[in-house]
């Protein structure tokens, strides 16, 4: 019995998520060697010099040759050609997953690519910052964070099994659920706030009335919550946002009713249902606080669904439930 948890993982993009984990193999001795693949030279030699792993790559498909356990650390519209160029190399019975934010899209654009000799179970771990690159990981990133992990009806339970070891041993507390569930959870706790930061940032950048210094100046309050976000990386968030879009509009469509019921109530001077609602708001936030628990996991579980919510009817049961 070998002590690692895998001989050889094989991690395909080395930004925050990507050297997160390889941290974590590291520091944590989950695996006796890590490949990693970029596809800038320039990328390869940080990841070298960080020490993120025991070889390094251009070619992916070298990469994966002999892996056990293969990640792909990418941003989510890349994953599909990414996993075309490393298919050859794959080892049979070796275990290909991702870190991705959507999981519908990685089902559909990974999946047709690989070997039937592959266990295919998708990922994603939630938790990160605005970060990105080679030199932002950390190896508390996962610590007391949900993963998700999304298996198909024919993947082999062992296979998934085995992944959530390797999340567990990172310190991440690990949920299953289908990615048409996932994807639908996380465009309401994390796709649509990043669109209302990315909005809120745009708007006040274009007022006349309010220079850039003035946005700099007066920033200290919730307005910088919002920069922080949307300082997020630009070609994560496109991927996002495209390959999520079902559930993103869906979202937004009830986000854009409620917001509509909002101005109507300040338009009338409706206090009450202004008070009300903050009332709700409030109490939510205080018993995800009281409960020690400020991150996305209480999310799901106190934001409950309304009746006829696809939440409920879709997936299997949302964390919390
Ligand atoms: N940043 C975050 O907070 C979180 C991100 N994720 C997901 O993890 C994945 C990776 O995100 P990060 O590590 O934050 O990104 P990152 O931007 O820090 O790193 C991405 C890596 O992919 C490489 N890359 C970019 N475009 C590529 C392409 N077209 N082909 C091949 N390689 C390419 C980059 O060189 C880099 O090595 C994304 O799918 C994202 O949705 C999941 C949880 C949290
Ligand atoms: O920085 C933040 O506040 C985040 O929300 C990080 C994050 C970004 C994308 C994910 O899919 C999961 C977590």
């Amino acid at each position: 019995m070998s002590e690692f948890l895998f001989e050889k993982v094989a991690l395909i993009g080395i930004g925050l998520i990507g050297s997160s984990i390889a941290i974590n193999i590291r520091e944590r001795g989950l695996a006796r060697e890590v490949a990693i693949a970029t596809r800038r030279e320039e990328t390869l030699r940080r990841a070298e010099e960080l020490r993120l792993g025991s070889s390094f790559h251009l070619d992916p498909a070298e990469a994966v040759r002999d892996a056990d356990l293969v990640i792909l650390c990418l941003p989510v519209g890349s994953c599909g050609a990414a996993t075309e160029a490393m298919a050859k190399g794959l080892k049979p019975g070796a275990i290909v997953t991702d870190v991705g934010s959507v999981k519908g899209a990685i089902v559909r654009d990974v999946g047709p690519h690989l070997p039937a000799h592959v266990h295919f179970v998708p990922g994603h771990p939630i938790a990160g910052t605005e970060q990105s690159g080679p030199d932002a990981g950390f190896l508390e990133l996962f610590e007391n964070r949900w993963t998700i992990l999304t298996p198909l009806p024919d993947t082999d339970e062992a296979a998934t099994e085995a992944l959530r070891r390797f999340w567990e041993a990172t310190g991440a507390m690990v949920e299953v659920m289908t990615p048409e569930h996932h994807d639908m959870v996380l465009a309401i706790v994390s796709h649509v706030p990043h669109l209302i930061a990315y909005n809120i940032v745009g708007t006040a950048a274009d007022l006349e009335t309010v220079t850039q210094s003035e946005v700099i100046k007066f920033s200290a309050s919730g307005f910088r919550d919002f920069t922080r976000i949307a300082a997020s990386d630009p070609t994560m968030w496109r991927d996002i946002f495209l390959t999520n879009r079902e559930a993103v509009l869906e979202m937004l469509s009830r986000f854009s009713e409620d917001l509509a019921s909002l101005q109507r109530a300040i338009r009338w001077a409706d206090g009450e249902a202004l008070f009300d609602l903050f009332t709700r708001t409030r109490a939510i936030r205080r018993s995800i606080v009281q409960a020690g628990q400020d991150t996305e996991e209480a999310n799901f579980g106190r934001l409950k669904p309304r009746r006829g919510d696809p939440w409920n009817e879709k997936g299997t049961t949302a964390p919390g439930e």
